[in-house]
């Protein structure tokens, strides 16, 4: 199953023997629990660890391979983040897509090497979505030949980028590029922003952190200002755009191919979201069966809680989706490799499809991630509230996917456009020209859903039913959408009213990926033990996904109520199918308790009595009687004594 997960049998050995090693390793251990650290502390810890694994990266993987450095930075570093997270995320990515050839010989070897620290600075203080109204400006000095970088006021500071504020000494900068009074709109400038030797800001910039955040606190996002800092012409990152000595601008072959770094972190992001999932699940379902609390029948004894419905309900319909999302990102990146391929030759019309589909999977993977945390959080109840669990910093983390990477109502948005688009494609008849992703939207569907009519239909008619309501809402929307401008309306106001349907649509189309997804992968399956797990786990999925949005079904007639009784009645059938398979479909992804962190989810289930050492651990039971209480609780009560 691990080969299944990690997408070969080589991959997940490889995992095992880097995580093996690793155990070895104290050195790359934390040295106390992270919860019990301050901010700084966790910094310099994540710090530390860094440098050592920079020196000793090559005996412990290959450090060209991509896959076996994150297992390494999310086993050592994990999720909260580290000095150098912008780094690999979005840095060299950046540099890889839009740096010409010369640009790369010069930068990327140095990033590479860890010569030099980098990040993404797009966002600022004032604009984060709305990329067309960012307000830091380079302007082309002709006479130096140098771009003049700007911050007019505070609402342009950079607000947000990580490893910026305390980190970082280089970044990719985006700014509006000015040139003889034209404004070109943003684009992307590799930035020098501290001396490499004492790491101070260089004259003209203003850089600091922007505080603590809700999570992700080892991350120092931070905050940057330019005081008409001068960079030289070469620093616009020109793969795609040019700027000439006399200040000729040479377009790129797509008005978005800047967007590429943004793309590149959507399409892995998937995976990671469904990493954090499962990390959940596994602790929730591990736990769930170790806990004992009441019983079923009277006469017998105290069960474990993963026998009730109710906990196999709130956790399993979550595994399936972590298994989902982990299947519907491989196959995004590999989209994503085959068009950033394409796009660096010079063909870029596969972009609006990825930008599509990305847009559509980051918004509702990051929330259903979110949802599925939160659920396994309350599964553990009390001690699911506890940082012994870690399970609230999993979600701390995972969450801030919804935001970062492009707000997911923003890029639900983005999607509708494109559905928009087909469905106005369907309208007029010319329907062969619609993508393959999209193609279902050209074809006419039964009137009626054949789900528990057809013996032996396997997921077909699934399938088909997702397809059903996610064109019918899709070609609604669009009608919603052009009526309104058919009445007069403009195209804006129409767009904004219809925008809660509009992204309706976009969620419906991508759950109906994520399922097909699920599906793609479970029939090419050989081993038939593998296989049989794994239909049991799509069977739970397309049941309890489509019960959830059963009205879309049943408002038309496509669905009956005596077919929702049946899918509910396999809702039911399969979690009890599932049962004495839920801890190992967890253990299967193979995390370490390193790498967990979490008491609670412990591999040998020795629950309460580390529970009873965290707490005895933590910095608050050093001593019997706290200063806060000598100072203040204290006197107070003698006072009220006297
Ligand atoms: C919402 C948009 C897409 C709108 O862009 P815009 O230029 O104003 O668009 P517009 O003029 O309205 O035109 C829309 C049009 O542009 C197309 N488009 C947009 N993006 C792409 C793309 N990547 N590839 C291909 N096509 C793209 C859209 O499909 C639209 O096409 P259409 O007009 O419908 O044919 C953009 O502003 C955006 O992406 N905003 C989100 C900002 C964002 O994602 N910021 C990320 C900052 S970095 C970060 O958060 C890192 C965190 C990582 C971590 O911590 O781990
Ligand atoms: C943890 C974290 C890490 C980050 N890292 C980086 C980084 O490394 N580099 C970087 O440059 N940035 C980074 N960011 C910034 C991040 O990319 C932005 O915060 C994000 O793109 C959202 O933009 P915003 O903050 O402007 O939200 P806003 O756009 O202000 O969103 C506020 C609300 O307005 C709504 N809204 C906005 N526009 C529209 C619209 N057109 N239609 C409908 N509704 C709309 C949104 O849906 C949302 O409900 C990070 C953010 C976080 C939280």
């Amino acid at each position: 199953m691990a080969a299944q997960i990690w997408g070969s049998e080589k991959r997940a050995r490889r995992r095992r023997e880097i995580s093996a090693k690793i155990a070895q390793m104290p050195e790359l251990h934390d040295s106390k629990p992270l919860p019990f650290m301050t901010r700084e502390e966790k910094i310099m810890e994540s710090a530390r660890k860094l440098t050592i694994l920079t020196e000793k990266m090559g005996q412990i993987i290959d450090p060209t391979d991509p896959a076996e450095l994150y297992h390494l930075n999310n086993e050592v570093l994990g999720l909260e983040g580290n000095p150098m997270a912008l780094h690999g995320v979005m840095f060299i990515p950046a540099l890889s897509a839009q740096a010409s050839d010369e640009q790369q010989a010069k930068w990327l070897p140095r990033a590479l090497r860890r010569e030099i620290i980098g990040t993404y600075a797009q966002t600022e203080l004032g604009h984060g979505t709305n990329l067309q109204n960012l307000e830091t400006t380079a302007t082309y000095d002709l006479a130096t030949q140098e771009f003049v970088l700007h911050t007019p006021q505070i609402t342009a500071l950079k607000w947000w980028p990580g490893n910026l504020g305390k980190s970082s000494n280089y970044a990719v900068v985006v700014a509006h590029m000015i040139i003889k009074a034209k404004n070109y709109g943003p684009h992307p400038f590799m930035v020098q922003l501290r001396d490499e030797k004492t790491h101070e800001p260089l004259p003209g910039i203003t850089i600091g952190d922007i505080g603590p955040k809700m999570a992700y606190n080892i991350v120092d996002n931070g905050f940057l200002g330019f005081n008409k800092y001068r960079i030289p012409r070469t620093n616009l990152l020109m793969r795609h755009t040019k700027v000439e000595a006399d200040g000729t601008y040479i377009k790129p072959p797509h008005a978005k191919i800047n967007y590429s770094a943004m793309v590149h972190v959507r399409a892995y992001m998937l995976t990671g979201q469904a990493i954090m999932l499962a990390s959940a699940l596994n602790i929730a379902t591990r736990y769930s069966s170790v806990r004992r609390q009441g019983q079923i029948d009277k006469s017998q004894p105290e069960v474990k809680v993963l026998e009730y419905q109710t906990q196999q309900h709130r956790l399993f319909p979550s595994i399936a989706r972590a298994y989902a999302f982990q299947f519907a990102g491989a196959e995004t990146v590999k989209l994503y490799e085959h068009v950033l391929k394409e796009m660096k030759s010079g063909n870029v019309s596969l972009m609006a499809d990825l930008h599509a589909l990305t847009s559509g999977l980051k918004s509702v993977v990051t929330y259903q991630t979110g949802e599925g945390i939160e659920q396994a959080r309350m599964a553990c109840g009390g001690h699911g509230y506890s940082m012994a669990s870690y399970i609230s910093e999993i979600y701390g983390v995972a969450i801030g996917g919804c935001t970062y990477e492009g707000e997911n109502m923003v890029m639900l948005l983005q999607l509708a456009r494109y559905l928009v688009k087909s469905a106005a494609l369907v309208k007029s008849g010319q329907s062969s020209k619609l993508g393959p992703l999209v193609a279902y939207l050209g074809v006419k569907s039964e009137p009626t859903s054949l789900i528990d009519r057809i013996p032996n239909s396997g997921f077909t008619e699934y399938v088909k039913t997702f397809q059903h309501v996610s064109k019918r809402q899709t070609l609604k929307a669009a009608d919603m959408f052009f009526g309104l401008m058919e009445k007069g309306e403009k195209r804006e106001i129409a767009w904004n009213k219809c925008s809660v349907e509009l992204n309706r649509a976009s969620r419906l189309h991508t759950r109906l990926f994520i399922v097909e997804a699920f599906v793609r992968r479970v029939n090419e399956i050989a081993d038939i033990r593998i296989k049989e797990a794994l239909t049991d786990l799509l069977h739970l999925h397309v049941n309890y996904e489509l019960l959830d949005i059963a009205s879309y079904a049943l408002e038309d007639g496509f669905l009956s109520a005596s077919q929702l009784d049946y899918i509910r009645d396999q809702v039911y059938l399969y979690l009890g199918k599932i049962r004495p398979n839920a801890v190992s479909l967890l253990d299967s992804w193979e995390f370490s308790d390193i790498e967990l962190r979490s008491v609670l989810g412990r591999r040998d289930g020795n629950v309460y009595e580390n529970l009873f050492k965290w707490a005895k651990s933590s910095p608050l039971n050093k001593t019997d009687v706290l200063s806060s209480v000598t100072q203040y609780l204290k006197p107070m009560m003698e006072k009220a004594r006297l």
